[in-house]
């Protein structure tokens, strides 16, 4: 079902519901196996002679040692490997096929990361860490280790980023947690924790998130002082964004596009624009697969029109910050240059692009502020 374009949320939450016998831990080790599967679907296809269900799964066995065990034909067991599924070697397929890649996208990888191209990718064959962000208006992060431990969730301190804290143990509990019911932690990317403290923002400032779904961003910057106002292009999307305000304590302005007009300028405005998602596809596997280059070229189109709003929104002595969760140049920073090309009164002040690793997702962002 997946393979032939389902969701994967949807397909698991179908699934649990025809098959309430499976408890949640059941449930919860199938998501981990159906996501891993997604996330490997070429190299495991090719281990298992086919990109089928049955293929994919027999090549995640065949990566784990595990044939004869799980292909018993016992029970509920798959039944054993037949002709045709004979064992092949990873060493002999393409690039692309080890890599867990679509062909068309190794030039984008290869443009934005060079040598780091393919280590990048086989880092989003793995499983992304668990972040949160503490919210040190109401309590402190140290603190907040010892309160987690009494809800079972281990978490320890990040290095280079002031009040994030990585789960190391139950991260499944965290929603349940009471430090998560009572605001005191947010569920946050490290690397969007990072972009946001890097944005240097002062008490009082007023922050205009442009692009601001589920108001991850706008909730960061409203912790770190700004008067947030929050808009996105879509308002169903915000509508978790009050109760989450509320939760943490913070006050968030949500507007719709006519009332723009009438707040500008802002002092700061941020883009968070919508993207190919590509450094945090190992939380969503599935995208990569999905996306196709017509909708690559669709996205940067989009990423031009917002940022070209975002200009007319930003006082004389602004800052426009454009971030993308994507790796690639062309999101980026042919986004940027093409920008300043058209605007011709902006320039880029910083930028920084930080690649999925162990302490994060792969993040983009570009602080401008104009010329004259
Ligand atoms: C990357 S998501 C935002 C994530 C969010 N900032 C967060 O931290 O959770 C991009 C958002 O941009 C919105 N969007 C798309 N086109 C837009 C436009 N022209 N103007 C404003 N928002 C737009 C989408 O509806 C989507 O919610």
């Amino acid at each position: 079902m997946i393979f032939d374009g389902a969701t994967p949320e949807k397909s698991l939450t179908g699934w649990g519901r025809r098959h309430r016998f499976a408890g949640s831990k059941d449930r919860a080790a199938i998501r981990d196996h159906v996501f891993q599967a997604l996330r490997c679907r070429a190299s495991y296809g090719w281990l298992g002679s086919a990109e089928t269900g049955r293929g994919v799964m027999l090549g995640a066995m065949r990566a784990a040692g595990q044939v004869d065990e799980m292909f018993s034909g016992i029970a509920h067991a798959p039944r054993v490997v037949e002709e045709g599924e004979d064992a092949r070697a990873l060493e002999d397929a393409d690039r692309a096929t080890k890599n867990d890649m679509p062909a068309w996208l190794l030039p984008y990888f290869d443009s934005a990361l060079g040598d780091d191209s393919d280590g990048v990718m086989e880092i989003l064959k793995t499983r992304a860490g668990v972040f949160l962000r503490v919210n040190a208006a109401r309590t402190d992060t140290m603190e907040m280790i010892d309160v987690l431990a009494q809800d079972g969730v281990t978490a320890v301190p990040v290095a280079d980023i002031k009040n994030a804290l990585q789960v190391t143990e139950n991260e499944r509990r965290v929603a349940q947690s009471d430090a998560y019911l009572a605001g005191l932690i947010e569920l946050q990317d490290a690397s969007s924790q990072h972009a946001m403290i890097g944005l240097g923002l002062t008490a009082g400032q007023r922050v205009l998130d442009l692009c601001a779904g589920g108001g991850g961003k706008a909730l960061a910057m409203a912790a770190l002082g700004a008067d947030v106002t929050a808009h996105d292009i879509d308002p169903r999307r915000m509508v978790d964004l009050a109760p989450r305000a509320e939760r943490a304590g913070v006050v968030i302005e949500t507007v719709s596009t006519d009332q723009l007009s009438t707040l500008v300028p802002f002092d700061v405005v941020l883009v968070d624009a919508p993207c190919s998602g590509s450094g945090t596809w190992r939380r969503t596997p599935a995208a990569k697969w999905d996306l196709t280059p017509e909708r690559l070229l669709e996205l940067t189109q989009i990423q031009d029109d917002v940022l070209a709003q975002a200009a007319t929104l930003v006082g004389s002595d602004g800052t426009l910050a454009y971030a993308t969760c994507s790796v690639f140049d062309v999101e980026n920073i042919d986004r940027i240059q093409d920008f300043i090309k058209t605007q011709g009164d902006f320039k880029m002040v910083s930028k920084t692009l930080r690649r999925p690793c162990a302490g994060g997702d792969g993040f983009f962002i570009a602080q401008l502020c104009r010329t004259a």
